[in-house]
């Protein structure tokens, strides 16, 4: 263990708000006229800094949609989100650009590391890109959490899918974000692999203070979270704290039974 670092707990926020990112009125519209979907239908929504959130609902709810405006990647019809105290709404393109690169991270399905470099070079990528110098003691840290070291020398092609993954939440990780999204971050993943993904994100929750939303289709993964939030028509209809695979799954057959999931 590396003493050097400061680790938040739970409670404490560094000086922040225990709300890491808020959604007020959120509606998002596509299209118009006969054609027009409405994705989000007017979302109120509170995400709990230092806690693991998973966002679920059956397709077509909106989920990606909220969690896409939730980190800036998308406009909002209208409504506003708010990122601690800064309001990303209505931020013009640079600074929203800015926001995102230093005070978000991001996971996705597919890994997106680059193939020529190193685990070690694709973790730091984007801090070397934006000029900052790696806090060592922190990535020592991050590594050692996400299970890399030894592997760090290693191209993508050289490890397994799951190790890519790993790689793709050190990065994430490795710049200290407010707040880290991801999108069906175990899709691509056999269970094996996606419950060691799984575990060290909770890990990154519980032991280095970090907030993480999550879209996931998967009770199994949702039952890594402190709190699901369930979506339905574009609108959070229930939700559930400290879940378990088997609470989400009887949760979602009776939404199933009442006719409201597709
Ligand atoms: N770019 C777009 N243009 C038009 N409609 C869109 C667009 N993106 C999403 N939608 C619609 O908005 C609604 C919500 O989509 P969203 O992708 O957020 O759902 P989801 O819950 O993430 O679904 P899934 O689980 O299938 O990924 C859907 O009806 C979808 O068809």
């Amino acid at each position: 263990m590396t003493s050097a670092v400061t680790i938040p707990r739970h409670g404490g926020t560094g000086g922040r708000t225990a709300v890491a990112a808020r959604a007020r009125q959120v509606v998002k519209a596509y299209g118009s006229g006969e054609t027009r979907v409405v994705a989000l239908d007017h979302v109120d929504v509170d995400i709990d800094r230092g806690r693991f959130t998973a966002i679920m609902g059956p397709s077509g709810s909106g989920k990606s949609t909220l969690m896409h405006c939730l980190a800036g990647l998308d406009t909002v019809t209208s409504g506003q989100i708010y990122l601690d105290e800064t309001e990303i709404t209505g931020l013009r393109d640079k600074k929203l650009t800015r926001l995102r690169r230093d005070r978000i991270g991001f996971i996705f399905q597919a890994f997106n590391l680059l193939p020529t470099l190193s685990a070690l070079e694709n973790i730091t990528l984007p801090m070397d890109i934006a000029g900052r110098r790696p806090d060592r003691a922190w990535l020592d840290r991050v590594v050692e959490t996400v299970g890399l070291a030894g592997r760090l020398r290693h191209r993508p092609s050289e490890l397994s899918g799951g190790q890519q993954q790993r790689v793709a939440v050190a990065r994430a990780l490795a710049a200290r974000p407010e707040i880290i999204f991801g999108d069906e971050p175990t899709g691509n993943l056999d269970s094996r692999a996606g419950g060691e993904v799984l575990s060290f994100l909770r890990r990154s929750v519980d032991e280095l203070g970090q907030t993480i939303v999550m879209v996931t289709h998967d009770p199994v993964a949702a039952s890594h979270a402190d709190r699901v939030l369930y979506l339905a028509d574009g609108r959070i209809v229930d939700e559930m704290f400290q879940p378990t695979a088997e609470t989400v799954l009887d949760r979602m057959k009776d939404f199933d039974a009442r006719g409201r999931t597709s």
